[in-house]
């Protein structure tokens, strides 16, 4: 009987964290649970630590700690609480893998401290590779653990290429739901609402990453995202838009083939894939039927309507910390669009003056990739609070 993998869950309490717990659940020959996470829901993660009983647990809200210990106090559970409790929970977790599904660039402190106690790391949290590619994959390969992707596109492309040279790849097509304005005009655009934005044709996530799909900047950031992890050029990463989400994503080779992944837009098939790699477990999620799907269809990108898929390609080009001011003008941008004060259109045009006013570092240190993001976040900020005036009087 092999070894029971260890896991811990960054991110426990959200949509990547609850179906990861879903795929732990449905195989407990497999798995265990040394650590989860959460932000600020103290009772989702009460409830799965005590179903789980790992070894800790964190949260980042300091004034729920006495409630999530009190509720903990029969299981055999260290609790961590503020800022530096899921780094502190990670390194005195034993687990052999971190499932990394933070949102944003929070995720990227406690991940490299999970890399750094050598644990693997599955990854969904891609602002992490984003913000500061360049050191994650250094650290990596100086603890020697494997980054595994979680993103569906980036699994996709992951499991086309299993047992083929880094060398016979020519490209990848990552693969775009379009979002719920595929098709639509700028004019169309300037008036939408969060609602609306909200509503993803094909996938139930979370609210940035739900906002991301809309604009296009997900695109964008997992343009970035697999730059770092397959080792490419931008000019190797393309974006074809591909309504039904069947086809995660594709990789062509040096000799013009083509290889795909399909599959039911599922999260919990590219988790498991994660967590047993290199074995493929069996599962008994639900099966595609061609007869549900009569066309699978493909289309251009429309960069003149949706702005962030250049905008990440410029910062992509532009390397050092410009992917990191993108990253962080575009959560303000989104957290403002949910709380109404900026429209749908001004998100890119915020996130391009940024990138413009903001200095620029060619090579990064984690202190500098901390302060741009503290830069960018400021600039974003203050042209959210002019705009703010002109957006409401125009609605
Ligand atoms: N959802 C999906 O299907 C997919 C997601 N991804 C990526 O995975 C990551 C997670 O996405 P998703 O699960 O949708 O996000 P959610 O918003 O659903 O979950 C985020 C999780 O992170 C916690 N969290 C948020 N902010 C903080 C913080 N500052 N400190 C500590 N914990 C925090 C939340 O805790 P709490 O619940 O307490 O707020 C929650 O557990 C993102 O990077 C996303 O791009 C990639 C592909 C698909
Ligand atoms: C499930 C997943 O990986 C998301 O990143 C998804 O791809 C978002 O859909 P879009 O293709 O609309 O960005
Ligand atoms: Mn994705």
């Amino acid at each position: 009987m092999e070894k029971k993998k260890q896991i811990a869950i960054l991110g426990a309490t959200g949509s990547i964290g609850t179906q990861a717990l879903e795929v732990v659940r449905a195989c407990p020959e497999r798995f265990e649970i040394r650590m989860l996470s959460a932000g600020t829901n103290s009772d989702l993660l009460i409830r799965q630590a005590i179903e789980f009983r790992p070894k800790t647990v964190a949260i980042a809200d300091e004034r729920k700690y006495h409630e999530v210990k009190a509720a903990l106090s029969g299981v055999p559970t260290t609790v961590f609480a503020g800022r530096d409790a899921m780094e502190e929970a990670i390194q005195h977790s034993g687990a052999d893998i971190a499932i990394s599904a933070l949102v944003g660039f929070a995720g990227l402190g406690p991940t490299l401290a999970a890399i750094e106690a050598g644990m693997d790391v599955a990854l969904a949290n891609k602002e992490t590779l984003v913000v500061a590619g360049q050191l994650v994959m250094d650290l990596a390969a100086k603890h020697g653990v494997k980054l595994l992707p979680v993103d569906s596109e980036h699994s996709a492309i992951f499991q086309c290429i299993v047992g083929e040279e880094h060398s016979v790849i020519e490209k990848i097509y990552l693969t775009a739901s379009g979002g719920p304005f595929r098709g639509k005009s700028r004019e169309y655009l300037s008036t939408v609402s969060q609602e609306q934005a909200l509503r993803h044709p094909n996938w139930v996530m979370g609210a940035k990453i739900t906002i991301d799909s809309a604009t296009l900047m997900n695109k964008g950031l997992e343009v970035i995202e697999a730059k770092w992890l397959f080792k490419l050029q931008a000019r190797q990463i393309d974006v074809i838009v591909h309504p039904q989400s069947i086809v995660h994503s594709l990789v062509q080779f040096g000799d013009g083939s083509i290889k795909a992944q399909l599959g039911l837009p599922d999260m919990k098939l590219p988790i498991q894939y994660a967590l047993t790699y290199p074995d493929r477990a069996k599962s008994n999620f639900k099966r595609f039927n061609f007869a549900e799907f009569p066309a699978l269809t493909f289309e251009q990108p429309d960069t003149g309507t949706f702005l962030n898929l250049a905008l990440a390609y410029r910062a992509l080009e532009a390397g050092g910390s410009m992917p990191c001011v993108l990253n962080a003008a575009n959560e303000i941008v989104v957290a403002a669009f949910l709380k109404g004060e900026v429209g749908f259109l001004q998100m890119s045009d915020i996130i391009s003056e940024t990138m413009e006013v903001c200095e620029h570092i060619a090579v990064p240190s984690l202190v500098d990739y901390v302060e741009a993001d503290r830069r960018s976040r400021e600039i974003a900020a203050g042209l959210v609070t002019k705009s703010k005036g002109i957006y409401q009087i125009a609605k």
